[in-house]
């Protein structure tokens, strides 16, 4: 099975080709130049050439910061963008994977999110990631939406790789302790989109397959907790620590407003997939193991 994914250097496409051969695939990278995503004319060309039995669209404006200073490039990206890449896949009728994120919510429920509850994005790119998906429902395309949160992985950047690198020179961070998420592995995610695009392709029209699935690690924590995970593990291991000072949001201003509470609930693609992602302190160690690993330096 050929399983085309957009970008080319992300955690995400990174993770997926790490996975493709024990899973038995082929994950097939599209990526700027042939494919950019704030290029219209250049989406469809460059993924019917890779002739994919599926698509997953992983290419996203993905600086959360920055994307308050350039709402109109976040929006052409992850908003129109991931509509022509949605286009594609009708044309080309095959399934669509549409990786999507935590921050389409408001942060206000007090319990892990359901696919089922309804949206309101805080920040820039929280509205352009829901444009995203909306243009996918909208598409025509046999779509199947996957929305994930504060994933982490050896690749890339991520907050668990800027936790380690400022640990090297600090003896104490400040991390917020009132936002609470689901944080993910890219490779435990890369697995399970793998598992779905395979019954995707194998069940076609089976509806309790398709829709909207939340699909993160296993438990929750604040940024404060997983920092702190982050450096008990780095610590056994002889690498870079730091101890954490647990702050408020208020006392860690960012252009970006983020949910306080990110959690979201995998039970819906536990029932009809059987897909589980592990928890996310195990996946953690796994991580910084990877990153301490002398074969790496
Ligand atoms: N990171 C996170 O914490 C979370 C991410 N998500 C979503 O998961 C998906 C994967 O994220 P992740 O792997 O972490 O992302 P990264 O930030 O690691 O990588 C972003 C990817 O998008 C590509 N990209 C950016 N702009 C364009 C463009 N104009 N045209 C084509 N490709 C482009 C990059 O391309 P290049 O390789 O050329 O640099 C890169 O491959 C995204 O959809 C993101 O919104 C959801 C929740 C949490
Ligand atoms: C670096 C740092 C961050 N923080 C806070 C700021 C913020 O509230 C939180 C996380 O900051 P980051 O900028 O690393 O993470 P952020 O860019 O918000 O991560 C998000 O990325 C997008 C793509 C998603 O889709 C989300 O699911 C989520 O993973 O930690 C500290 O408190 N101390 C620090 O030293
Ligand atoms: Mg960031």
């Amino acid at each position: 099975m050929r399983i085309a994914v957009t970008g080319r250097t992300g955690q995400l496409v990174q993770s997926l080709l790490a996975q493709a051969e024990i899973a038995g695939v082929t994950v097939i990278p599209v990526g700027r130049p042939e494919l950019d995503l704030a290029r219209p004319e250049s989406v469809r060309q460059a993924l019917a050439a890779t002739k994919p039995d599926c698509i997953v669209n992983a290419a996203a404006y993905t600086a959360v910061d920055k994307a308050e200073a350039e709402p109109d490039l976040a929006m052409r990206i992850n908003g129109e963008g991931a509509g022509d890449v949605a286009s594609t896949a009708a044309a080309l009728g095959v399934p669509l994977v549409q990786i999507s994120t935590d921050y389409v919510f408001d942060g206000l429920a007090p319990r892990p999110w359901l696919e089922s509850d309804p949206t309101g994005p805080l920040s820039s790119y929280g509205r352009s990631k829901l444009a995203g998906e909306e243009a996918v429902m909208a598409s025509g395309a046999d779509w199947t939406i996957l929305r994930t949160a504060w994933v982490y992985s050896p690749y890339g950047a991520n907050f668990v790789k800027t936790m380690l690198r400022l640990a090297e020179s600090r003896d104490e961070i400040g991390v917020v302790s009132d936002q609470l998420g689901s944080p993910t592995s890219a490779p435990d995610l890369a697995e399970a989109i793998i598992a779905l695009a395979k019954a995707l392709v194998a069940r076609p029209g089976d509806a309790a397959l398709r829709g909207i699935f939340h699909a993160a690690g296993m438990g929750e924590a604040s940024w404060a907790d997983l920092a702190e995970a982050v450096f008990a593990a780095s610590a056994a291991l002889g690498g870079s620590s730091a101890r954490v000072m647990r702050i408020a949001t208020i006392d860690y201003p960012t252009p970006a407003r983020r949910p306080a509470n990110s959690r979201l609930d995998g039970s819906l693609l536990a029932a009809r997939h059987g897909l589980r992602l592990p928890p996310w302190q195990d996946s953690v160690q796994i991580c910084v193991a990877t990153l301490l690993a002398p074969s790496r330096s």
